[in-house]
Order: C-alpha cells, then structure tokens, then sequence
C-alpha cells in the first residue's frame, strides 16, 4: 500500500499534517534572529516555494482556466512567477556570499592571534550553549528549552587551567534526517567546525534515544567531510548526568557532566586542556631567563605565561609558559645561548 497522502492523513485525524520539512522550516524561521540566520531560512525556503507554484498552476489549469499570458510579455504567469523566484535566490545567494566573506575575514583574525578554537558540537537541545555558558561564564548566552534554540556560529572566549585562552564556537544543533535543503543551506554555518582545533560531541544522555542521536550527529560530521585528525581527537562529553541517577559511562574516554549544575566541570576543563595542547601543538615548558633582557616581556607577548620563579642572586628566573613550536623556534632564534 502507499504512504497515505497529507490529504488523507488530515481527513483520518481530523487535524493539519505538516511534513517535516515544513515543520523544521518554521522552527528555523521563529528562530532565526540574525540577517545570516535569516537569508539561510529563505533560501531554504524556495524550493518550497517553488512547488508549491507548480501546485497551484496545475491546480488553475484543472479548473479549466488555461495558462494565463502577462499582456504583451509573452510570458506566462508560471514564468513570470519563476523568473522572480530565481532572481530572489540569485539575491539571497549573493547577501550570503558577502557575509561568508566577512566571517573568512573573523576567521584569518583569529588565527593571526592564535587563539585555539574548540567547537560545540551535538544533537540540537543536548545543552551545547549552556555548557559554552558554564565554561565561559558568558551570560549573553541564551539556552532555550527548544529545538534550534541556536541557528547562528558564534564564538566565546574562555580560559584553561593552563591559562591558555581558547575559543568555543556554539553551533547549531543536529537532527535527524534533517531536510535536504536545509542541510545545503546550513552547512554554511558549520564550515567553522572544519577550522577548529578540536571537537567536542556533546550529548544528552538522558534521553531516550541518545543512541540514535549519536548515530545521526557522527554521520553529520562524517558529511562535512572533516580533516581526519580532528574527528580521530574529537572529545565526547555526556551531558545531563544531574538527570540520571548515578550515572556511569560505560564507553571509555568520555567526561560525564551537567552543564546545568556545573558538575564535572573541572575534569571536563583539565581535558580540555590537554587536548588543545596535543592539537595545536603546544607544550608546557620551562625556560630560564635573563631579567635584563626583553625575553621576558617577548613570552608574555607570544606564549602563555603560567608561572615565574624569580631567582634573585643570578638575576633570572625560571618562567613556566605554553607555547606553540614555532613561537618557541623564534624564542630560540631570538634569544640564542
Ligand atoms: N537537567 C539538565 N538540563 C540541561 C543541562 N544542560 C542543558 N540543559 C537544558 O537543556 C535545554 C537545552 O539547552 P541548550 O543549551 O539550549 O541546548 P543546545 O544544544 O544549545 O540546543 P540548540 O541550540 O537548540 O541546538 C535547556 O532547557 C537547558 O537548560 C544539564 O546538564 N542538565
Ligand atoms: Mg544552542
């Protein structure tokens, strides 16, 4: 038998049926707050448009009235209505271009500053903005009860226990199946994910089908195409453990939390940490210095300074510093001996 029809379903329930693209559409579009967010639900929105056009033409045409010619034009109203919803997309493509352009821009600064760059990723609702929120002590964030409560990137600063300074980009939530058009129009928005230097798979584990979820937000990521030493790193963590009673991972290498209550935060940051080292190719040194000189002043401009030891009677002191490889190979170069 086939799938019975929207029609039919609305007759046997007595209700509107809506599919699911229109359903997630009009999420996004309640949602969306940003001119970005905005442009990607419309573009979205035209193959929608556009079939519905097709309906409604055939729908003129059963009713006998013919196709209609726009007077002089030689274009029919099908036409006309298609050229328009072509130049629309070719606009909307056109804004979006020019704000993806902008973000590169963000993109090439962040570098320059070498600020490590970890990316929130995870089914939508399984709390990634409200444990961006805890980590950051960001209150601009806005955690909702909903789904897609986050359709824009955004970056927020937070600090290590290695007093390394990284970046948390909040991304907009998975979802299963999620409708072909939206997923070509959102993809957009998670070409940051592939400029990160680490994943972090963040997932609720008090849902019910949080197996499922996993399984949709993998096969995601493994769409985007992603740099394979960044999925190989990726850390995952369990959220919402405040919601399982004596919750146990059972999967190694994984940090239990609750974003919500702040537990495991600290474990969660000290692995954190570790992980940005290894991925940006930072280590942990200690280095002596001359006081006298500018060496001292050069780490704090260049590296992480985490702790310094002065020792007065050889006026130098042992300076405990992160730093990346080529910032300590121009330590050397610069302060040989
Ligand atoms: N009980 C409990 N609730 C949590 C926890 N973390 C997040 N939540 C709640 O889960 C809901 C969704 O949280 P968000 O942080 O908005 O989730 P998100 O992953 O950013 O969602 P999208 O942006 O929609 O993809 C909110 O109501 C949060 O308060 C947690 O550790 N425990
Ligand atoms: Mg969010």
């Amino acid at each position: 038998m086939a799938a019975p029809t929207k029609k039919e379903l609305e007759a046997a329930w007595g209700v509107e049926v809506f599919d699911r693209f229109t359903v997630v559409l009009h999420i996004f579009r309640c949602n969306a707050r940003t001119k970005e967010a905005r442009l990607q639900v419309a573009l979205a929105e035209i193959p929608l448009l556009r079939s519905n056009l097709k309906r409604d033409v055939a729908h003129l045409h059963r009713g006998g009235s013919g196709s209609r010619y726009i007077m002089g034009s030689g274009e029919s109203f099908m036409q006309v209505q298609q050229r328009l919803l072509k130049e629309k997309e070719a606009k909307i493509r056109k804004a979006l271009d020019g704000l993806r352009k902008k973000r590169h821009v963000l993109r090439r600064q962040r570098m320059r500053r070498e600020f490590p760059v970890v990316s929130m990723v995870g089914y939508t609702n399984c709390g990634k903005t409200t444990l961006i929120k805890a980590l950051t002590g960001d209150t601009a964030l806005q955690p909702r009860d909903r789904l897609f409560a986050t359709l824009d990137v955004t970056a927020h600063a937070g600090t290590l226990p290695s007093r390394l300074t990284v970046l948390y980009v909040d991304t907009i939530g998975f979802l299963s199946q999620l409708p072909h058009g939206l997923i070509e129009s959102f993809a957009a928005t998670l070409e940051d994910v592939a400029h990160s230097d680490l994943i972090v798979h963040v997932r609720d584990v008090s849902h019910p089908e949080a197996e499922l979820q996993k399984a949709s937000v993998v096969a995601t990521l493994r769409g985007l195409r992603l740099p394979a030493p960044l999925l190989d790193s990726m850390l995952e963590v369990h959220n919402k453990v405040d919601l399982v009673p004596g919750y146990h991972p059972t999967e190694p290498n994984v940090v239990p939390v609750s974003a919500l209550l702040g537990h495991g935060l600290q474990e969660l940051k000290a692995e954190l940490d570790a992980a940005v080292l290894k991925a940006t190719g930072r280590q942990v040194l200690t280095l002596r210095v001359r006081l006298a000189g500018a060496q001292l002043s050069w780490l704090h401009q260049e590296a992480t300074v985490q702790q310094v030891d002065v020792i007065p009677e050889d006026g130098a002191a042992d300076v405990r510093v992160v730093i990346s490889h080529s910032a300590y190979g121009k330590f050397r170069k610069l302060f040989p001996g």
